[in-house]
């Protein structure tokens, strides 16, 4: 698709990689250190590992600041989602995996940022809300007066940003891993989430399943690391992962390790 679009004609919808490319007009490509995408955390942040075990479809879908639709509120609560989007970062900006970072920040105030080779960061920062990006993206490049409520600096608020728990919420590091190992292995990442995510959702798999499956998956996917020369080679690399991860799901639900 990259290859297809003509210079510029790709203009990102999702709140983080719209708050990037805004943050992008502060300087040139070359100044560009690092991308910091921000992630809420999802309402099991500062959960443990153990913890995960007992999660429910419906505590999974109650997302802390956004009302998504059921697949991606799963996506925040796993950081899939996250991990998606550092992949999608990369092809969009073209910045190497080693220079796109991510930081949790619970008021998903701050959509994202970008740090420049002198050592500013520029972020961007508005109230929760999809009707910025979308109407930005309409009016590329121009502004849409009026199209979100801006933040309010009269009352006393606070963002707070920390580190992700990689141990406990392992899916960004297992999607840097298949973005560097390149080829159709991204395909395979999102496919194998697909087919494990409805297990969960069926109640097939306890939550720590889901991206346990998708390094599962990654792990035998050597086959897949050779460049795609056509849309049916990442199909079918996406057909492979979804069938070997839903061979995985039922695995689980017979017992073993469940
Ligand atoms: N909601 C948000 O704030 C944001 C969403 N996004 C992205 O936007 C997309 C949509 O999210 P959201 O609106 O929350 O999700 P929803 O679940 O609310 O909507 C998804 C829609 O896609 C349709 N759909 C699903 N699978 C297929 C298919 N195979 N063929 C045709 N239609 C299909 C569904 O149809 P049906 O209802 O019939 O199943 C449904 O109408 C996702 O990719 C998400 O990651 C990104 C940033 C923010
Ligand atoms: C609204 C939007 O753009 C989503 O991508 C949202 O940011 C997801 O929240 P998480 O940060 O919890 O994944």
């Amino acid at each position: 698709m990259l290859d297809a679009a003509a210079p510029g004609q790709i203009v990102p919808v999702d709140s983080e990689h719209s708050a990037i490319a805004q943050c992008l007009r502060a300087g040139t490509a070359d100044e560009v250190d690092r991308l910091v995408l921000t992630a809420s955390g999802g309402p099991f942040r500062g959960w443990t590992r153990a913890a995960l075990d007992d999660v429910t479809p419906e505590q999974a879908g109650h997302h802390p600041t956004w009302s998504m639709g059921p697949m991606i509120t799963l996506n925040s609560a796993t950081l899939v989602n996250k991990a998606l989007e550092v992949i999608e970062a990369h092809l969009l900006f073209g910045v190497d995996y080693d220079r796109i970072d991510v930081t949790v920040h619970p008021q998903s105030i701050v959509h994202s940022m970008v740090t420049f080779v002198d050592g500013a960061t520029v972020a961007k920062a508005s109230p929760p809300s999809m009707k910025l990006p979308i109407a930005l993206a309409l009016g590329w490049p121009d502004r849409v007066p009026g199209s979100s409520r801006p933040c309010d600096f009269s009352t006393a608020s606070a963002w707070t940003f920390e580190p992700v728990d990689d141990e406990v919420f392992p899916a960004i590091d297992l999607a840097r891993e298949a973005g560097r190992g390149g080829g159709s292995l991204t395909a395979v990442y999102n496919a194998a989430n697909e087919a494990a995510a409805q297990g969960f959702f069926s109640g097939a798999i306890r939550f720590p399943r889901i991206v346990e499956i998708i390094g599962e998956v990654l792990a035998e996917a050597d086959e897949w690391r050779a460049a795609p020369g056509t849309v049916e080679e990442v199909l079918a690399a996406d057909q492979w992962a979804r069938d070997h991860a839903a061979r995985l799901v039922k695995a689980y639900a017979d017992g073993v390790n469940q």
